[in-house]
């Protein structure tokens, strides 16, 4: 398994608006992504660039949304997970399992329309982690 770079860091938030304001009046920001639906994976996506990675900014989208226990627990947002790069998702898949890690479901398109999964953070030291085929531009 070949662990590539930090692609995005998940922020959880109760607006993303909200959350836009502060990334760009008081972080600077200059790189801000169209906020955008995902609802197969029940959250609305926005993303903001950093020189080395992004800020992938969530907020719930329909009752099911993966992160409603998340911001039931932390109501202001927080910093929700860390997303890699591999180049082959059923390799990481595979190795993954291997290690007796939990993954959560299997492979599914992600923001970036590359295949995602999640490891369970209780076998990632606390950290939910996800981990993303990249691009193939980048292969
Ligand atoms: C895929 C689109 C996009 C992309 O980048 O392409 C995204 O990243 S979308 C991101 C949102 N989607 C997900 O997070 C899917 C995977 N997540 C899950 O399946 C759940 O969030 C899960 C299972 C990690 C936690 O579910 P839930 O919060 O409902 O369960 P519990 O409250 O029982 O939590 C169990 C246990 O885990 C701790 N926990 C929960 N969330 C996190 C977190 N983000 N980071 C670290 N730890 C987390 C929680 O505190 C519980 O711990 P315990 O000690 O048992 O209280
Ligand atoms: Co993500």
């Amino acid at each position: 398994m070949i662990l590539g770079r930090l692609n995005h860091i998940g922020v959880a938030t109760p607006s993303i608006d909200d959350s836009i304001a502060v990334y760009r009046d008081v972080m600077g920001a200059t790189a801000i992504g169209e906020p955008f639906d995902l609802p197969a994976q029940g959250v609305r996506v926005c993303f903001v660039d950093t020189p080395n990675t992004q800020i992938e900014l969530i907020e719930p989208l329909g009752d099911a949304s993966p992160i409603r226990a998340f911001l039931e627990k932390n109501p202001a947002g927080g910093q929700h997970h860390l997303c890699y790069e591999v180049p082959d998702i059923q390799a990481a898949l595979a190795w993954f399992r291997s290690k007796g890690a939990k993954v959560l479901g299997e492979p599914r398109t992600g923001a970036h329309g590359t295949p995602i999964f999640f490891v369970h953070p209780k076998d990632m030291g606390g950290v939910l982690t996800e981990i993303m085929e990249s691009p193939r531009e980048q292969h």
